[in-house]
């Protein structure tokens, strides 16, 4: 079989996405539709220089920086949004592990166009971290994400006003262990929604998530909040969360996600965690996974669906099997380029899910009987694991790089 060709556009579209004013909240003319290049560069270097590139990034000509106050403790947060809302303020909230990279600040611009006030939260969760995942060294970098939320600024000047950089005491009061089983006091989950895709492999991932969420929302109280695409499932999740539990702060339909910032050049979705791959890697192999998306976004688009009415002999079925064949294609054929390379890439999964069950599409479209099965939205994604082989064949650490597309829908 012929190996499928990208058309260009999929491959060198701009992919720094800038997060346009949707107007709702602010009439003003955005003065900065887009983030500053520099912003765009960090990613084409290694993590130490990135973080000082983003400490020394201005906003071009005329900029300036105004660090925001880093409130360490939820009585100093309720304190000062208690003010806020005295003063009628509206406040935006985007929760971030840190290691800030474009994507977080596309967030962060996107508060700051449409609130009064915005709250950035910096935490590396550990309850969303499994005993062997890496909570010990993930990218802990608070002076550098410092300076760069200093630098952002609305078109009306609105600043970053608060980073909120709690302790892991300070989040559980009560004391945590990662180990579910020996978890003693009150977690969250949404049922139904967490055990496949990044659940499948983290299964107590989105327990972690949606417990941490639940507490940064009742301690910021926010308005509105900001998500990414990146993180799909847990975007998914968290609108859940928020309708089920009848959530006042933020309320559901005030949850945005934006679209997956990504590198310039070979579409690699950012992600702190890109910070533990090497240039070779991170340039030539970790996007593979971004074109398999590309290849299988292609392969849906050449099937489309029957009209309503008319009878669907078997096309959602042909649909969802063309999508994933083309795309799990790309990834084997990538990975046999890496191996000769050194890099050792290996898929997890690349998954179709129903945009809101987030149910498996090819294990229903097997079960439903293919001639009776009919799909117009999916959620593709998957992950996939990028390790280097040293030259005494050990492999070095294992990165978890993950991505989607959405078909037929947008969030
Ligand atoms: N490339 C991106 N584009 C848009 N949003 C992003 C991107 N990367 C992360 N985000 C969003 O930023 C928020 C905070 O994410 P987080 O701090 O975990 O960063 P991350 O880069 O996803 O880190 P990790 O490497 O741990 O996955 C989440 O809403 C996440 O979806
Ligand atoms: C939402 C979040 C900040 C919770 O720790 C984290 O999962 C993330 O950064 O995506
Ligand atoms: N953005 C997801 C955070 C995590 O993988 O823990």
């Amino acid at each position: 079989m012929q190996e499928p060709v990208l058309p260009r556009r999929l491959i060198s579209q701009p992919f720094q996405s800038s997060y346009k004013s949707q107007g709702k909240a602010r009439d003003a003319p955005l003065k900065r539709q887009c983030l500053p290049v520099v912003y765009q560069r960090q990613y084409r270097t290694q993590a130490g220089e990135s973080k000082s590139d983003v400490s020394k990034a201005g906003n071009g000509a005329g900029s300036s920086s105004l660090t925001p106050r880093i409130i360490h403790t939820v009585k100093d947060l309720r304190a000062w949004r208690r003010e806020a809302l005295m003063n009628g303020k509206k406040v935006g909230f985007v929760p971030t592990m840190g290691a800030l990279h474009a994507g977080h600040l596309n967030l962060v611009q996107a508060s700051l166009e449409n609130n009064d006030c915005t709250v950035v939260s910096i935490f590396v969760n550990p309850a969303q971290f499994a005993p062997h995942e890496d909570l010990s060294s993930y990218p802990r970098t608070l002076p550098s994400d410092t300076a760069a939320l200093s630098q952002l600024s609305s078109g009306e000047d609105r600043r970053v006003d608060i980073i909120f950089a709690p302790s892991v005491s300070e989040m559980y009061p009560s004391g945590l262990t990662q180990v579910v089983q020996d978890q003693v006091g009150a977690f969250v989950e949404v049922k139904g929604l967490s055990h496949q895709m990044e659940g499948g492999s983290r299964p107590t991932f989105f327990r972690g998530v949606v417990t941490v969420c639940t507490k940064l929302f009742h301690a910021v109280q926010p308005d509105a909040t900001y998500f990414g695409q990146k993180d799909i499932q847990q975007s998914v999740i968290l609108r859940r969360l928020l309708s089920d539990l009848l959530f006042p702060f933020p309320e559901p339909q005030n949850m945005h996600v934006l679209p997956t910032t990504r590198d310039p050049i070979t579409g690699l979705a950012l992600s702190s965690r890109n910070a533990y791959l090497s240039p070779k890697t991170r340039e030539k192999y970790a996007p593979a996974l971004y074109r398999a998306l590309m290849a299988g976004q292609l392969a849906w688009e050449q099937v489309q669906e029957p009209e309503e009415g008319k009878s669907s002999s078997g096309e959602g079925a042909m649909r969802i099997r063309r999508t994933l064949q083309a795309a799990r294609k790309v990834i084997a054929g990538e990975a046999a380029l890496a191996q000769k390379d050194g890099v050792r890439l290996q898929l997890d999964y690349i998954s179709l899910n129903d945009p809101s069950t987030l149910a498996n599409l090819e294990q229903q479209a097997a079960s439903v009987g293919s001639s009776d099965f009919k799909v117009d939205k999916a959620i593709m994604s998957g992950a996939l694991l990028a390790s280097e082989i040293e030259p005494d064949g050990k492999k070095s650490r294992v990165t978890r790089l993950i991505d989607n597309v959405l078909l037929g829908f947008s969030m």
